[in-house]
């Protein structure tokens, strides 16, 4: 019986314990939501749930009534791998380190969190900057802030999900950041934001997500990030996302992680590329690397392609299908709009550099082919990564020199990439280099293009780590520039090993200025982890300042600093004896990702070149024809006159030297002449006398005009009075030819002239006075002539 009552007690007990608990576990839960309510605790709402089960569509997951809805409009249902295991965690509050494939869904592993995370927190525009979101490309920015745009439209309690996006006029952004309270950028811009943004701060946040994780780590943004790090508190949430996960302790380190939890979907799996996704490989020599390029696009004009080599040439031939191309220099509007192409485009082959590498999400791209290997097998698996994505198939081509295949498919084995060999067959080759002869003899712009491929791939070789694979010796150079149309291999020059130590070290500290720069011009931060980004700050900074200057599209191609190798008859032209080309830093074509390798790259002055084509430049403007309205406005009297140089007096000594009207005299021979009242007399009286002289002959030339004034209207009314037909005698003090008079006339006519001539009154017919005037003679002769 005492086991019975034993039993009893300890039900009963039990029964205590447990409604204790329970009351206890209300009272706690009460207490939680009371300081959720307050702020006072991170996460509220999903401490009342239970995350622990597995769960695997989104309508299980305990998310606020806004969150569900954008994902209803949204059709998701079913919840991705990463998205299952990183969900719960980072709702919970938890540090996250989430590796999957690319195109798995991370995207949306950290959005959910980040949209929740403020809703339950019931924040608004008041707490400032609550979520900040990291992405090392503009373009990846932009895909985020899509997405966040999408999931969390219904979100009435977050006010705004402003965006950041580097390139975008600096004030604008100052202007709208005090408002936000969600922020997607690229890190060159966030610490720009932060050292320069007056009344900006982050002290508030809640929650950091670097997407692309290990490569923002990486060493090009290492100062970048450091430098954003420090001005956020230690006490917020951390999530870190990427295809290809950092267990780096240092790097977690620095960023203070608090016990993360690392979730990586399939590091069980064979492999770490999706499984929709065929590798494959083609051993092709350098110098028909173009050739098979040309004939897999002829082979393959149905498919979405994304090709990571030249551009312009394969545009000039003509494959058959549309081409598009991308790349870091082009505008962001340029870009956006490519990348809205490309997406919606259904058969098209997009060329582009590696800022398309990563994150970005196109639909239905059937073909990744690399012209080129990549550093490594990393930016392997995330440039292969744009096809197959979220359970969809695709393909991908690398082609690769004989010297690199043993190594580097090793590499690839390594990292658990499945990558399979294939051959071309012999009737599928084609020949493109004789078109690329042709097309480099007749564009001079081909060329320089050329040129530039031979040089940023031979570089990029140069600057590869892995020496196994890369390695110099191996290069066919001549047969390579032949294969890209030019004559032959340009000459680059590397620097030595003490000017790349000198380079590197001045890089370190020029690191976090170039990476603001670059957010703030180009905002593709995938750039700044370049050495040759770092050389290149400044002259870019310079060119910036020199903005109102109005520069040409010769000034354009000669400022890159590959501008000597444009074509060497430039060189041969100016005689300039340069027999070395200076690396290029557009990697426009082959985009190096690494960045402890540094090359030596001085900023010039502009070259011989360059002044020479400026020359031309203003040749060619003085040649060019001015508007109508200038010429005629040129021509103008008022013009003419306001432009003619005006004159300056001058006064000519017996010698004939000129000199100005007032000159000073020398002081010494001044003083010598006597004093100065004394000298002040004498002038004035030899001025006197001057004037004197002067008014007496003035008077007799003023005597002498009025003179001739008279003879001249004398002659005048003899030759009116002439007209009316009366003739003047001859007179013989004169010894004038008589003539014939009509005596009626000459008396009428004779008292008018008498009148005025104070002519003799003995005489009848009216004499000619004084013939000795020139007027005389010529009235007389006009007179004789008329035959009157
Ligand atoms: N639960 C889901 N159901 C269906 N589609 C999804 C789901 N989650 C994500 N997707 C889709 O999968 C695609 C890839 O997602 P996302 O871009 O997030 O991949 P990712 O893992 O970030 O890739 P990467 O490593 O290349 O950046 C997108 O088109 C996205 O809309």
């Amino acid at each position: 019986m005492p086991g019975r009552i034993k039993v009893g007690r300890s039900k009963e007990a039990r029964q205590q314990k447990r409604q204790s608990e329970e009351s206890e576990l209300v009272r706690l839960k009460q207490r939680i939501e009371e300081f959720a309510r307050s702020g006072l605790i991170r996460i509220s709402a999903y401490l009342k749930q239970d995350l622990s089960k597995e769960i695997t569509k989104f309508s299980e997951l305990p998310l606020s009534k806004e969150t569900a809805q954008g994902l209803k409009q949204s059709h998701f249902v079913t919840l991705a791998d990463i998205q299952r295991k990183a969900l719960p965690l980072a709702l919970k509050g938890k540090d996250v380190l989430g590796a999957a494939r690319t195109g798995s869904g991370k995207t949306l592993a950290f959005i959910i969190p980040v949209l929740e995370g403020l809703l339950v927190r019931k924040w608004n525009q008041h707490d400032g900057l609550g979520a900040l979101i990291i992405s090392p490309t503009r373009e990846l920015v932009c895909l985020v802030l899509k997405l966040e745009s999408l999931y969390g439209s219904g979100s009435s309690d977050i006010p705004s999900s402003p965006k950041v996006i580097g390139g975008k006029d600096l004030q604008t952004e100052r202007d709208r950041l005090s408002k936000m309270n969600i922020l997607v950028c690229t890190p060159g811009r966030m610490l720009q934001h932060m050292d320069q943004t007056a009344g900006f701060e982050a002290n508030n946040l809640q929650i950091l997500v670097l997407d692309e994780a290990d490569r923002i780590l990486d060493m090009g943004f290492r100062k970048t990030i450091d430098g954003i790090i420090e001005n956020l508190p230690p006490n917020r949430q951390t999530l870190l996302f990427s295809a290809t996960q950092t267990k780096s302790v240092g790097d977690l380190a620095r960023l203070s992680l608090k016990e993360p939890e690392y979730v990586a979907v399939h590091e069980a799996s064979q492999s770490s590329t999706p499984e929709t996704l065929q590798q494959h490989y083609v051993v092709v020599p350098l110098p028909n690397k173009l050739d098979t390029l040309f004939a897999f696009l002829k082979t393959h004009l149905k498919s979405k392609i994304l090709v990571r080599f030249a551009y312009e040439t394969f545009k000039r031939m003509h494959p058959g299908i549309p081409l598009l191309h991308l790349h870091g220099k082009q505008k962001q509007t340029a870009r956006a709009e490519i990348t809205a192409r490309f997406s919606s485009s259904k058969q098209v082959c997009l060329f582009s550099t590696d800022i398309v590498a990563r994150g970005l999400d196109f639909p239905a791209v059937d073909w990744v082919v690399q012209v080129d290997a990549p550093e490594d097998a990393d930016t392997y698996i995330h440039r292969v990564g744009r096809t197959a994505r979220y359970e969809r198939n695709g393909r991908a081509l690398l082609m690769l020199s004989p010297g690199e295949e043993s190594s580097f498919v090793e590499r690839l084995c390594t990292k658990k990439v499945p990558i399979e060999k294939i051959t071309i067959k012999s009737s599928k080759r084609l020949s493109v280099k004789e078109q690329l002869q042709a097309m480099c003899f007749k564009d001079p712009e081909i060329k320089y293009l050329g040129q530039k491929a031979f040089v940023s791939y031979i570089r990029s070789i140069y600057l590869k780590k892995d020496r196994e694979t890369f390695n110099m010796q191996d290069l066919l150079l001549e047969e390579y520039a032949a294969s890209l149309g030019l004559a032959g291999a340009p000459k680059i020059k590397f620097g030595s090993t003490c000017q790349a130590k000198a380079l590197k070290n001045n890089t370190q500290t020029k690191r976090l200025t170039a990476a603001e720069i670059s957010s703030g011009s180009d905002g593709d931060d995938s750039s700044t982890n370049t050495p040759e980004f770092e050389a290149s700050a400044q002259s870019r900074r310079e060119r910036r300042t020199d903005k109102a200057k109005i520069r040409t599209k010769y000034d354009r191609m000669f400022e890159r600093r590959n501008q000597d190798i444009l074509s060497e008859h430039y060189g041969k032209l100016i005689k300039e004896n340069k027999d070395t080309i200076d690396a290029d830093v557009d990697d426009d074509f082959m985009a190096v990702k690494r960045t402890d390798h540094d090359l030596v790259d001085e900023i010039r002055e502009p070259s011989e070149v360059q002044k020479l084509v400026h020359g031309m430049e203003l040749i060619n403007q003085m040649r060019k024809p001015p508007s109508k309205r200038k010429a005629q406005q040129a021509l103008s009297k008022k013009a003419i006159a306001k432009n003619a140089p005006k004159g300056t007096r001058l006064v000519f000594d017996d010698e004939g030297e000129a000199h100005p009207i007032y000159e000073l005299q020398d002081e010494q021979f001044f003083l010598k002449a006597g004093l100065p009242e004394r000298q002040k007399l004498e002038y004035l009286k030899i001025q006197s006398g001057d004037m004197e002289e002067k008014d007496l002959l003035d008077k007799q030339h003023s005597k002498e005009k009025h003179r001739e004034k008279i003879l001249r209207r004398k002659a005048r009314e003899r030759e009116e009075s002439s007209d009316e037909g009366v003739q003047p005698v001859s007179n013989d003090e004169d010894k004038s030819p008589p003539v014939l008079v009509d005596e009626e006339k000459t008396k009428k006519r004779k008292v008018n002239w008498f009148d005025d001539h104070h002519m003799p009154k003995k005489n009848k017919a009216f004499q000619v006075g004084d013939l000795n005037s020139l007027e005389d003679q010529e009235a007389l002769a006009a007179y004789l002539l008329r035959g009157e």
